[in-house]
């Protein structure tokens, strides 16, 4: 069910940002181009392992979650909520640190409401810096979290909730092996 996921990843160019290995790839950064049938096999994936029985919003982070969580919503008809890196400065507007590798920077999560039944997606995660603020942003604005999915794990990362991944990779020298599917 993963085929173009796999294929796609494992033979993936790499480059250096800093002491941090960065795999790029069409689902984390649209990069060479983003084919259709590989978004959909990815985002067919997280229906099928995703718990959405009465979820209200998919919460994604800018910008790389936002294709996946788009596709998503289309095809389950639930909105989509971006957190964004942009402040607006509206009423209850909530905003955290995000960390990440090879970069830092601040989160601003807006139109949550108290009790909102939410799923979070993304494209990647890699230390875990990025989901840890989405989450923390998410119980400040009093929703309720009741899945996570993320296409990618690299690694091992610890949030402090399940995180559901569809691949998990490793990365070394040599490119992106791919360890094992749909944790
Ligand atoms: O687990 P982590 O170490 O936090 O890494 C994962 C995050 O890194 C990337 O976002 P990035 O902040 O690079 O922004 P982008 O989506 O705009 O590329 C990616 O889209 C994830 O959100
Ligand atoms: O190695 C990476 N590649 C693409 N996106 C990422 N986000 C965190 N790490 C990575």
């Amino acid at each position: 069910m993963l085929n173009r996921l796999i294929a796609s990843l494992e033979s993936c160019p790499m480059v250096r940002r800093g002491e941090y290995n960065y795999f790029i790839h069409p689902i984390t950064d649209g990069v060479p181009l983003l084919e259709p049938s590989l978004l959909r096999e990815v985002a067919c994936a997280m229906v099928c392992v995703m718990d959405l029985q009465g979820v209200d919003k998919i919460v994604t982070a800018e910008a790389m979650g936002i294709h996946i969580g788009t596709a998503l919503s289309m095809i389950t008809d639930i909105p989509l909520n971006i957190m964004r890196k942009r402040q607006y400065s509206l009423p209850g507007e909530v905003a955290v640190d995000q960390s990440t590798g090879y970069s830092n920077g601040r989160l601003y999560l807006n139109g949550i409401e108290k009790g909102d039944r939410v799923v979070v997606i993304d494209d990647v995660i890699s230390t875990g810096g990025t989901l840890k603020a989405v989450i923390a942003a998410l119980e400040r604005a009093g929703a309720e979290v009741v899945d996570i999915c993320v296409v990618i794990r690299r690694g091992d990362p610890d949030v402090g909730r399940p995180v559901r991944t569809l691949v998990g990779i490793e990365v070394d020298e040599k490119g992106v092996h791919v360890v094992d599917t749909f944790r």
